[in-house]
């Protein structure tokens, strides 16, 4: 039966790129339920080179792509947003669409260096400033109905079809496999911990001093492991244990960035435009009492409410420059997750014109939770102070589709995933009444999410 369904649906496309009128066709079919992370990890096994992953905070939208038919790329552009934006809809223009009754439609995924202009090192160098993909497999779930969308080159795609046909066999045939992290960490190392604590020292001068409000500093560790970590383990165990995050996963010839992100940058559907402002932290209480106890503190915490507070003030702005109506709480609620809880406040609005997803990402990063205030001068100081090639850590990653909506969330709680080497990164915003060690402390708290799921427990 299975087997079958294979071959009527390779079928079906050799015949769509045979009357073609278009350099692209995208074919999409509504497919029986099948585990996204099992569609992830034959990726692998049917030696896709690319791979991504993503599903929302309400885990309601949960995209999974292998291949990659077209790829959008820049390096060290100041115009990289908009250059994404216009290749983007060109190649929806020399796409062909078979939608058979389903709303799927070709797809691009990817994401952003935080800052072109800091100086690379070699650990991204399969992630330029820009890169976004439009996978030849994509496996879409909505509110459960789960479909299946093929772009392929209308002409000489025989290997690719092959390949996408052995995908499906093994898809319906094979076990859905839960597997188990089988490498465990020989080393654990925190880098450049001295100098990440001086640079919160100068940081904190420099604010006091003037001109220079909120400055975000972000530091790594590094781990080693006996055997090579397969990423669909590492976004298993994510989807576990931080139920309410964005989960990503970016992955080009072995080098997969994954993380379990809480913030959302922005998400456009239809007129109506979303982003969030989350900055002030505490970790969770061990009992329910302590856990109260630290949520209140830190509602009323002046330092923590500082911090925030630029992030609201530079988020507002930038919406009220676009949309109307725009609707954001006075005063920050808490938002808890596994490890830490947040001080966080949602904005919403209706876009006064045609304003992109992409110009919206471009407007809104980084925001202050990520980089600081004001920006350039935070941005400057970063490039200047923090002992780190940021990479894709901190920076918007998502997916629009060809009506141009879409969302991005800010790749935070995340690690690069090299064979048997993994890097994770943590930062946190620095202002003038902060203590560089209960900043040290913030960061430990928020490399626990990638440490846990990569199964390393932080001494106390
Ligand atoms: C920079 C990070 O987190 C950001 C910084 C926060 C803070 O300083 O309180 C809180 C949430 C995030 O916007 C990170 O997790 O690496
Ligand atoms: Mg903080």
């Amino acid at each position: 039966m299975a087997t079958l369904y294979q071959h009527k649906i390779q079928e079906q496309l050799y015949m769509i790129g045979k009357t073609a009128s278009q350099p692209f066709f995208s074919w999409s079919q509504e497919i029986d339920d099948v585990d996204p992370f099992h569609f992830f990890a034959l990726g692998e096994t049917c030696s896709f080179r690319q791979r991504f992953y993503w599903s929302d905070r309400s885990n309601e939208t949960v995209y999974v792509g292998l291949g990659c038919t077209y790829s959008i790329e820049t390096t060290g552009n100041e115009h990289r947003f908009h250059m994404v934006e216009s290749e983007w809809k060109r190649f929806t223009e020399k796409v062909m669409t078979h939608h058979n009754g389903t709303e799927a439609a070709p797809l691009l995924f990817g994401g952003f260096s935080f800052d072109p202009l800091k100086r690379k090192t070699e650990r991204w160098a399969h992630f330029p400033d820009a890169k976004l993909i439009v996978p030849a497999v994509l496996l879409s779930v909505k509110k459960g109905r789960m479909t299946l969308t093929i772009t392929v080159p209308s002409q000489n795609h025989e290997q690719i079809i092959e390949k996408i046909g052995q995908l499906l066999t093994l898809l319906y045939n094979g076990q859905d496999s839960l597997m188990a992290l089988s490498a465990s960490c020989q080393t654990y190392e925190e880098m450049a911990k001295h100098e990440w604590i001086s640079a919160v020292q100068k940081a904190i001068h420099d604010i006091r001093e003037g001109g220079l409000d909120k400055v975000v500093l972000a530091r790594e560790a590094r781990l080693w492991f006996d055997d090579r970590i397969e990423p669909s383990v590492v976004l298993q165990r994510l989807r576990e244990q931080q139920p309410l995050s964005y989960l990503f996963a970016f992955e080009d010839k072995g080098n997969c960035f994954v993380g379990a992100s809480p913030e959302q940058l922005v998400k456009r559907e239809g007129m109506t435009c979303y982003s969030t402002c989350l900055a002030g932290s505490i970790r969770r209480g061990k009992t329910v009492k302590e856990d109260e106890q630290l949520g209140r503190w830190l509602l009323q915490d002046e330092k923590n409410l500082r911090e925030h507070r630029f992030v609201v003030d530079m988020i507002k702005e930038a919406m009220m420059e676009v949309c109307e109506n725009v609707r954001i709480p006075s005063e920050p609620q808490l938002l808890k997750m596994r490890d830490i809880q947040h001080l966080y406040t949602p904005v919403i609005g209706e876009s006064r014109h045609a304003v992109s997803l992409f110009s919206l990402v471009e407007r809104l990063h980084p925001t202050p939770a990520l980089g600081g205030t004001p920006r350039e001068k935070a941005l400057k100081e970063i490039r200047e102070i923090e002992p780190l090639d940021r990479g894709w850590y901190a920076a918007p990653i998502g997916w629009i589709d060809t009506a141009g909506n879409g969302e991005f969330a800010v790749a935070i709680r995340s690690g690069l995933l090299q064979g048997k080497e993994v890097s994770i990164f943590a930062g946190c915003g620095i202002v003038g009444d902060s203590e560089p060690l209960s900043e040290y402390e913030e960061t430990r708290v928020k490399f626990k999410p990638m440490l846990s799921a990569l199964g390393v427990e932080q001494d106390e």
